[in-house]
C-alpha cells in the first residue's frame, strides 16, 4: 500500500525579489513496510521535501503538487489541525543534528516522559501515570540500544554524546508508535562505528516494528546497506527512481552515474589512488538556475534538447528523466 504519494511538487520561494523554484516537480513514493532513500548533493532539495511532507515551510513559500497525499488524503487541502495530527500519530521525523534539535533546557526525561501521548499511559492518580511515564521511557531507551538508560535520562543534550543524543531522538520519535519515519540525514558528521549502530537500529526498526523509513542521505555506502528503493534528486528535481539494486546496477541519467563512480566503494575496480571520477561545476545557486534539465552546463551528455525539461519516463518500475539516458537505445529500450 502507498502511504505517501508526491507527484511534480513544485516550491517557489522568493529570492532577491525574484520567484525561483527551489522545488521543480519532484517526486517521490513511499510503500508500506519498505526503506527509501533519498539522494543528492548537499542544496539538492532534499530537506525542503522533508519540510514539504511534514508541513514545516513559512506560509509564504508557494507550494504545487498534481498530487500530495497520505494514504490517499490530500496533505495540500487539508486544514493545520489534520496536518498536526497526523505528524503527531502517524509520521516522525529524526533531523540531522539531534543536539540543536532537543530543548537545551530540560533534561532528557523530562522531554522523553513529557512527549509521551497521554492514550499510551496507565493508572489513575498522578503517581501512577508518573511511573507508568518513566516505564514507557525507559523501555524505549532500550529499543534503541541505550544500555544504561537512567544516566541517559538525568541529562541535558549538550552533556551527552552525539551518538545517545542521536539514539534517543529515535526513542523519541517512536514514542507515538508512528507507521513512518522521515531520516533527515541522521548520521551526518558520525564515525563510523556510531554511524553503523545507527543504521543498524533503522534496519531493525523497520523489520521488527514494520516501520516504513525514508532515510534521506547523500551517503551511498549508508544507502546501499539498508535501502530498498531510491530517489535521486539534482537541485530540485527528481532524475531517477526504482529499486536500489536496479538504479546501482544500471544508472539510466548521468547523474545517478556521477554520484555513484564518486563512491570508491561502488566502483571495485577502482585502482588504488587513482582519481575519482567527479562531475565538473557546482551545483547551482537558487539564483543561477538552467533552464530545462538542470544537470545540463555539467552534465558529459548533454545536447541542444537539454534545455527542455525532460518528461518523465518508466522502464518497469524504474523511472528516470533524461533526454540521452545511459544503457538505453534510441527509442529508450533497455
Ligand atoms: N529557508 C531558506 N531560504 C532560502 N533558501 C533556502 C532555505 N532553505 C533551503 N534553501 C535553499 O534551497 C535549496 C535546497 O536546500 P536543502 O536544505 O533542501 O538541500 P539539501 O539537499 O537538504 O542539502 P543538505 O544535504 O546540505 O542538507 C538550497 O539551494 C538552499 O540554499
Amino acid at each position: 500500500m502507498i502511504l505517501l504519494d508526491i507527484k511534480n511538487l513544485t516550491l517557489e520561494i522568493e529570492s532577491n525579489g525574484v520567484l525561483v523554484k527551489a522545488l521543480d516537480k519532484a517526486s517521490l513514493i513511499l510503500e508500506e513496510g519498505e526503506i527509501r532513500a533519498l539522494v543528492g548533493e548537499s542544496g539538492s532539495g532534499k530537506s525542503l521535501i522533508v519540510k514539504a511532507i511534514s508541513g514545516a515551510l513559512p506560509p509564504q513559500w508557494i507550494v504545487t503538487a498534481d498530487r500530495m497525499t497520505w494514504r490517499g488524503q490530500n496533505l495540500l487541502t487539508m486544514t493545520r489541525a489534520e496536518r498536526r495530527k497526523i505528524m503527531r500519530r502517524d509520521i516522525a521525523v529524526v533531523f540531522q543534528d539531534p543536539v540543536a534539535a532537543l530543548d537545551p533546557s530540560a533534561t532528557l526525561q523530562e522531554q522523553l516522559t513529557e512527549s509521551i501521548p497521554e492514550e499510551f499511559v496507565a493508572g489513575t492518580w498522578f503517581w501512577q501515570k508518573r511511573r507508568s511515564r518513566l516505564d514507557i521511557a525507559h523501555s524505549l531507551l532500550h529499543k534503541v540500544g541505550i544500555k544504561d538508560t537512567e544516566y541517559c535520562m538525568a541529562h541535558y543534550a549538550h552533556e551527552l554524546p552525539v551518538d545517545i543524543c542521536q539514539k534517543f531522538m529515535i526513542a523519541m520519535a517512536l514514542v507515538s508508535q508512528p507507521t513512518v519515519l522521515i531520516a533527515d540525514d541522521p548520521t551526518r558528521g558520525m564515525e563510523t562505528n556510531t554511524k553503523r549502530q545507527i543504521l543498524s537500529l533503522f534496519k531493525n526498526l523497520n523489520k521488527t516494528r514494520d516501520l516504513s523509513i525514508l532515510f534521506v542521505s547523500h551517503d551511498l555506502v549508508a544507502i546501499s546497506s539498508m535501502a530498498d528503493t531510491m530517489t535521486v534528486l539534482y537541485c530540485g528535481q527528481t532524475v531517477e527512481d526504482g529499486p536500489f539494486q536496479s538504479v546501482r546496477k544500471k544508472p539510466f541519467h548521468p547523474y545517478t552515474k556521477a554520484l555513484m563512480d564518486s563512491a570508491p566503494s561502488f566502483s571495485p575496480d577502482l585502482q588504488p589512488k587513482s582519481a575519482l571520477i567527479a562531475l565538473g561545476g557546482t551545483i547551482p545557486t537558487l539564483q543561477h538556475l538552467p533552464i530545462g534539465c538542470r544537470l545540463g552546463p555539467r552534465c558529459p551528455r548533454a545536447q541542444k534538447k537539454c534545455v527542455e525539461t525532460p518528461v518523465s519516463r518508466k522502464i518497469n518500475q524504474h523511472t528516470y528523466r533524461c533526454h540521452f539516458p545511459m544503457h538505453l537505445d534510441d527509442k529508450g529500450i533497455l
